[in-house]
C-alpha cells in the first residue's frame, strides 16, 4: 500500500471544513481526508457524500464499539457510503470486528478497508494500569489487539507510529498500521500521549500517518500538509 498522510478533518460544520479544503485547490496531491465523529454528528452522510464528489480519499472514522449484532447492522448502512477506509474497537472482540466485516461487505463483495483501533494514542500505560486495571504491558496490548483484529479478517490497526514496526512484525508487513499521534518535533502534544514526528513514523513503518491539528490549526495549513509528505511519503 503507498504510504500517505491522512488529514483529520475535526470542524464543527460543512461551512468551516469546505473554506478549509478551498485552501487546498490547487495542490496538486489531493488529499486523504478523515471524517470523525464531530463533523459526521454534525452533518450526516451528506458531508462524507459531497466530499467524496470532490474526490477525496475518504477515512470514516465513527470508532464502532458495540453488541456484534448493532455493529454489523450499522457498518451495513457505512457500506452504502463510498468510503475507502472506517473502523471500530478492537476491544469489541474478534467476534465484533467478524460481525463488523460482514456488515461491511456489499452484495457484490466489495467493501472499504476495515481497521480496529487497538489503544487509542491519548492512553498511557500509567491509566491503563490505575483505571482500566489492565495489568499487561501497552505494547502487549497492542500486539494482542492486532493480532485478534488480524485473526478476525480485518485490514490493520489504528495505533501510534511507534508501534507500527511491532505490529508489522506480529502481523506481517502487508497488515495495515494507521498512525495518529503525529506532531513536528516543535509541535504542542495537546491530548495526545504517545506521539512522534512524519520522519519517525516513516522510519518506523507506519503506512498511513493520521494528523489533525499540526495541519488544521496551523498558520499555513497547505505549508504544514506538504511538510507532513515531504517527512513522510518524501
Ligand atoms: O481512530 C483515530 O483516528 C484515532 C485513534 C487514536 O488512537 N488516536 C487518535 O488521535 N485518533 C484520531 O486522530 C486524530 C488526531 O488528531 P490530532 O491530535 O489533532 O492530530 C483525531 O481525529 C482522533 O480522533
Amino acid at each position: 500500500m503507498q504510504r500517505d498522510v491522512i488529514i483529520a478533518c475535526d470542524f464543527k460544520s460543512a461551512e468551516d471544513t469546505f473554506r478549509f479544503l478551498d485552501l487546498f485547490k490547487d495542490e496538486e496531491r489531493k488529499p486523504f481526508l478523515k471524517i470523525g465523529m464531530e463533523l459526521f454528528y454534525a452533518e450526516g452522510p451528506s458531508i462524507v457524500r459531497e466530499i467524496k464528489r470532490r474526490g477525496h480519499k475518504i477515512f470514516l472514522d465513527l470508532k464502532l464499539h458495540d453488541i456484534p449484532n448493532t455493529v454489523k447492522k450499522a457498518m451495513a448502512v457505512l457500506s452504502r457510503l463510498d468510503v475507502d477506509m472506517c473502523n471500530v474497537h478492537a476491544a469489541g472482540t474478534i467476534e465484533m470486528m467478524k460481525a463488523a466485516l460482514e456488515g461491511l461487505t456489499r452484495a457484490d463483495g466489495t467493501r472499504p478497508l476495515l481497521i480496529a483501533v487497538t489503544q487509542l494514542t491519548s492512553t498511557s500505560e500509567e491509566r491503563m494500569r490505575s483505571e482500566l486495571l489492565i495489568d499487561a504491558s501497552i505494547n502487549d496490548t497492542i500486539v494482542k489487539y492486532a493480532q485478534n483484529t488480524r485473526d478476525a479478517g480485518l485490514d490493520g490497526v489504528v495505533c501510534s507510529p511507534l508501534e507500527a514496526g511491532m505490529v508489522h512484525e506480529a502481523c506481517g508487513a502487508g497488515f495495515l498500521t494507521v498512525t495518529p499521534g503525529v506532531r513536528f518535533a516543535d509541535g504542542d502534544v495537546a491530548d495526545q500521549v504517545r506521539v512522534t514526528t512524519p520522519a519517525r513514523a516513516r522510519e518506523i513503518g507506519s503506512d498511513f500517518i493520521v494528523v489533525g491539528r499540526p495541519i488544521t490549526a496551523a498558520e499555513d495549513p497547505v505549508a504544514a500538509y506538504r511538510r507532513c509528505v515531504a517527512e513522510f511519503v518524501g
